[in-house]
């Protein structure tokens, strides 16, 4: 069987609702149907899940939220009346309503998927399996086992079900949210607690593009990629797949293939255990993010001075920040994070290292990118590596740091913001263009 999971732009009005019906009904396999909530579209400018979070913001600061709940309402009640169901979803809108001046965010902003998954499971004929009576958090991890015996217990092995994403209980019952993104999560749960043949992913895309299509209009499609490679890129920021909503699948190597709802007939990308010899290409994927800082630290021998290191880490552990790489040498010690991960603690950080680690130096670059090729290549070609970055010492682009990764997979470069879009498109043209050249010198 398969798990189909359909995204925001997938659901965003009746018209997608239809598509999403011919996808479902084109194969009988897909028995387990996972849902976001309605998306943006051409008429709809905002996701039903941004709208939510509005509503929250406008209530805490006393505004009037009801034209935007007004909107979301009109905006299921279309769905249903233009597909001719029969759902009384006034009657869920009504409670959420009436919640909403004391709901907490994850119950609130969990109800775009619960509406959403209401309405498609009256109109493809499946049945409605609310995820907070079997998706349970513990603690923040994800239970197996605690949920697939609820699964067992709510629908036998073989019924069709709807099911929203993005949400789940905790141990007392609450709505726990997942990430932004967290139907794909979901989907990939089902997955793994349904012994899915396939974990179908239908999106706006017809697969994932070897660099963000925002950036590189023709991208190159990736046609296979690993689960490991999928990570990275996730992880990097691709915003097509949740990078959390791998391991379940992984887990269980069940295959995942990103499809695309308005072409279900193009091929799309499948994320397997090993792509085949064919297929693989020298670079699988560019993938990056902007804003992150760098705090440089020196001192002579560092990497033996434990004492130092020791006064440095108490340091970040009193800030509580989350550094994303730690790159080292004999001397020195770089800490890079988020821009937003630090946000207004950055000079107090530098200060306190200054005056309190006995360092030679603290240096902090800011505005900077990462930007990441991804490749199982790579580890076993390390030359690869090397070629890209004779490309980008060639062109007028300032590398501040390349992070090659203990995982062999994962090539980081930081640039400035602003060279961040030419750093990915030169990768992008020179890799295209040079792979034959690079297959026979390597
Ligand atoms: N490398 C990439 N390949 C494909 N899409 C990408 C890539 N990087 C970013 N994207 C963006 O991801 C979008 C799909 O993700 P998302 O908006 O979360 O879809 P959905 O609403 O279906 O879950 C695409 O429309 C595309 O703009
Ligand atoms: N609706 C949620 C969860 C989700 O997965 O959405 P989408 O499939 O549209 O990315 C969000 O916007 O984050």
């Amino acid at each position: 069987m398969k798990v189909a999971k359909f995204g925001g732009s997938s659901v965003a009005d009746s018209e997608q609702f239809k598509k999403v019906k011919a996808i479902v009904k084109g194969n009988d396999d897909r028995k387990a149907i996972v849902v976001s909530a309605a998306g943006k579209s051409a008429a709809e400018p905002i996701k039903v899940t941004d709208l939510l979070i509005k509503i929250e913001q406008l209530r805490d600061t006393g505004e009037d939220y009801l034209p935007t709940f007004n909107h979301i309402a009109k905006r299921f009640v279309a769905i249903r009346d233009e597909l001719g169901l029969k759902v009384a979803i006034e009657d869920d809108l009504r409670i959420i309503k009436d919640q909403i001046a004391q709901a907490n965010h994850d119950y609130l902003v969990s109800r775009g998927e619960f509406l959403t998954a209401k309405l498609m499971a009256d109109f493809l004929g499946f049945q409605f399996v609310d995820a907070s009576r079997f998706m349970i958090f513990n603690e923040h991890h994800f239970d197996f086992q605690q949920s697939e015996k609820r699964l067992k217990s709510i629908a036998s092995s073989g019924s069709r079900i709807v099911v929203p994403g993005f949400y789940g209980v905790d141990e007392d019952s609450h709505i726990h949210l997942m990430p932004r993104g967290g139907s794909d999560i979901s989907g990939s749960i089902l997955a793994n607690l349904l012994n899915a043949d396939l974990y179908e992913n239908w999106t706006d895309v017809s697969g994932i593009k070897m660099a963000d299509p925002r950036i590189i209009s023709q991208s190159r499609k990736i046609n296979e990629l690993t689960y490991e490679e999928l990570q990275e890129l996730s992880y990097m920021g691709i915003s097509v797949f949740q990078e959390e909503a791998v391991q379940p699948a992984k887990e269980k190597r069940i295959p995942i293939a990103i499809l695309n709802t308005n072409h279900p007939e193009e091929d799309g990308t499948l994320v397997v255990d090993r792509v085949r010899e064919t297929a693989a290409n020298l670079v699988t994927g560019i993938a990056g993010k902007k804003d992150y800082v760098i705090i440089s630290i020196s001192k002579y021998q560092l990497s033996k001075r434990l004492d130092i290191l020791s006064k440095v880490f108490a340091i970040i552990q009193r800030f509580d920040i989350a550094f994303d790489y730690l790159p080292s040498g004999t001397d020195s010690f770089s800490f890079i994070a988020k821009r937003s991960a630090v946000s207004n603690q950055l000079n107090a950080v530098i200060r306190a290292l200054e005056n309190e680690a006995d360092l030679d130096n603290v240096k902090l670059e800011k505005d900077l990118s990462l930007v990441a090729v991804v490749s199982d290549q790579l580890g076993k070609r390390p030359a690869i590596a090397g070629k890209i970055l004779d490309m980008l010492d060639n062109s007028q682009i300032q590398i501040h740091l390349v992070i090659q990764e203990s995982s062999d997979i994962k090539l980081i470069f930081g640039v400035a913001n602003q060279d961040y879009e030419k750093t990915i498109e030169k990768i992008y043209r020179n890799v295209n263009m040079t792979e034959k050249k690079l297959r026979m010198a390597i």
